[in-house]
């Protein structure tokens, strides 16, 4: 049997909640975990503390209502003065426990979300995950960058704030409710349908139905709330994100005149956030009906059902204000999930974004590698059978063998689309579609692509990237020798790296600053895929001359549309040619596939 289809939906829902808690629950050990995640405990202890010395205080203001209105009652100023005092010296108590109750809260935010976050990045740079995982429009991976630093944030702090509140929540109800069972000893007595019902301690059983018909009616009508929340930050990171291109492509865009369209795909974008808003304010509108007076008559229902007790002659003023009050305190403390919906939405979301993310980051180190690799002893680069794909599995390049000794250049040309540069990818390690066997010798490698890279930072480190910067001086000296030797350089590579405007340095010059960082960081092997395209043939030939004279042991495999002069002595692997090509040597065969 299935089961109806209101059974499996309420399985679903379930398995979900489930789920989330899990995920909460690992999440919150990882941040235990991490460097100082033990004194958070502590720290989070203390505060609980705290939070059982306020409810302390709760219960001195409780008294204190009685006391203070049975002497107004009885008309006696001494002591009604004497309360006034009361009230003040347990204010004082009351924001001192509040102040350092948050503050040692804040501390722990900073030791967990610090872990958190190193957590996330770590996941982020390992095994590349920043370039495999699919952060499309239609991935529900939406925009993990924006995430890493946002949802850590989101995640720590509705943690630390929701989830404390939730155990003294606990303390202080079973208080509370001692308390008012002891207050209201009481019966209620009516009549129903001719037949006389006594409650004993009714204001104690009055308390828990009016909260749960309550709560009920707040879940019922917030449900969609979250989902909405979740739609409503994918779009507003996707808008973000659209800004933040047209920052890293201004230059196109200016040259383009693109104004327009850009601004039409903001407004796109703008449009789906407000649709999606129109959604949330509706929803929240609907529940504010209920919420609203809820919140404003939370404070006066106590009063109206206590009154009973003192029509009856049971209570005095003095008592009445001392059972509202307390049974106002079991009524919020009750009502903790209602005035917490919206951040126990915000924790789960986010709870299940972060791991999600993690999860699927994870996942990419654990899949196996396409390509047999293997390290080859006699210092040569040693590809056997390479098959390159690309992603609907469509074959582009077959390699049925090649081999390249150090201090060997080779040349790869052919046509646009070929799958050059996706072979350059596939030997680094990052291209998943393909199979085959390389042998990569001992050394450094170092990829460059043809939209040279500057990194934010100090040129020097930007010459030097990834590795740590050499001193100012040699660095001075490549930079020379790479032909950037204008005095006006100076200032506009400051500005290229230190301030991230790459635009002030022409493609060519940008190209030289990759040059420079070969000879910076002198690789053993150098795969260029068009990263002289930009220069003139005159000067490409010249920084060809520098890196053989200057790097003699290095291997280079170069894509290039035109002939790399300066060079020197180099194989040449040319996809032009549609049909298995036969290379002089013999260790070379390329066939298309
Ligand atoms: N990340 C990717 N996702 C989907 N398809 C891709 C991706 N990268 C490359 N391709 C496809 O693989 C094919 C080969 O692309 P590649 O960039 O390797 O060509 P190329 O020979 O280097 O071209 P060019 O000389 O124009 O640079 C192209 O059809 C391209 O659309």
């Amino acid at each position: 049997m299935s089961g109806s289809p209101c059974r499996k939906t309420r399985k679903a829902k379930k398995h979900k909640m489930n789920s989330t808690l899990k995920r909460i629950a690992s999440l919150t050990s990882l941040c235990i975990k991490g460097p100082g995640g033990k004194i958070g405990i502590l720290y989070c202890f203390i505060v609980l503390a705290l939070n059982l010395v306020e409810i302390q205080l709760t219960l001195k203001m409780i008294t204190w209502n009685k006391d203070f209105f049975s002497a107004l009652e009885k008309y006696d100023a001494q002591a009604a003065l004497w309360q006034i005092g009361v009230v003040g010296v347990i204010t004082l108590a009351s924001a001192s426990q509040y102040l350092i109750a948050t503050y040692i809260r804040q501390l722990v935010q900073i030791r967990w979300r610090t872990t958190l976050t190193q957590a996330s990045l770590e996941r982020w740079f390992s095994n590349k995950a920043y370039w495999h995982l699919n952060t499309d429009e239609n991935s529900p991976l939406d925009n993990p960058d924006q995430r890493i630093s946002e949802d850590c944030r989101i995640f720590v702090d509705r943690l630390t704030g929701k989830v404390l509140d939730l155990f003294t929540g606990l303390v202080g109800l079973t208080t509370y409710i001692a308390l008012l069972w002891k207050l209201s000893a009481f019966p209620i007595a009516f009549t129903l349908f001719g037949t006389p019902v006594v409650i004993e301690h009714y204001l104690v059983w009055t308390a828990p139905i009016y909260v749960l018909i309550s709560s009920g009616l707040t879940h019922w009508m917030g449900a969609p709330l979250m989902k909405l929340n979740v739609i409503q930050q994918h779009r507003e990171a996707d808008m973000r994100f659209a800004l933040a291109r047209i920052r890293e492509s201004k230059e196109a865009v200016a040259l383009e005149n693109g104004e327009e369209a850009e601004r039409n795909i903001i407004d796109r974008r703008y449009k789906r956030i407000l649709e999606n808003w129109r959604h949330l304010i509706n929803r929240e509108f609907i529940l504010g009906i209920f919420t609203r007076p809820y919140f404003m008559t939370v404070l006066r229902i106590p009063l109206f059902l206590a009154f009973p007790a003192y029509l009856m002659g049971y209570v005095a003023l003095g008592g009445l204000m001392q059972l509202g009050s307390a049974f106002t305190r079991l009524v919020t403390t009750l009502s903790w999930f209602i005035f917490s919906y919206k951040e126990l939405a915000e924790l789960s979301a986010t709870a299940n974004r972060l791991a999600s993310f993690m999860q699927q980051a994870e996942a990419i180190g654990k899949e196996p590698s396409p390509i047999e690799w293997n390290r080859s002893a006699d210092k040569q680069l040693h590809i056997r059978d390479l098959t390159v794909r690309d992603p609907a599995g469509e074959n582009l390049l077959h390699l049925p063998e090649l081999i390249v000794k150090s201090g060997e250049a080779v040349w790869i040309d052919g046509p646009s689309g070929i799958g050059k540069s996706t072979l350059l990818k596939t030997l680094s390690g990052i291209w998943p579609h393909c199979e085959g066997q390389v042998s990569l010798p001992p050394g450094k490698t170092l990829f460059l692509p043809q939209k040279a890279y500057l990194p934010l930072g100090s040129l020097a480190e930007c010459i030097a990237y990834p590795d740590k910067p050499e001193n100012p001086e040699t660095i001075r000296e490549l930079i020379k020798k790479v032909g950037l030797t204008c005095p006006r350089h100076e200032e506009q590579l400051r500005q290229a790296t230190e301030l991230g405007s790459d635009y002030r340095l022409s493609g060519g010059e940008q190209q030289r600053l990759m040059v420079a960082r070969i000879l910076a960081t002198r690789p053993e092997w150098v795969f260029l895929d068009e990263a002289t395209s930009s220069l003139d043939a005159e000067a490409e030939e010249q920084l060809y001359r520098l890196l053989r004279t200057s790097l003699p042991d290095t291997g280079f495999i170069v894509i290039a549309h035109r002939e790399p002069k300066g060079l020197g002595n180099y194989r040449r692997i040319d996809l032009w040619n549609r049909k298995p090509l036969e290379i002089p040597n013999e260790n070379l065969r390329v066939a298309l596939a």
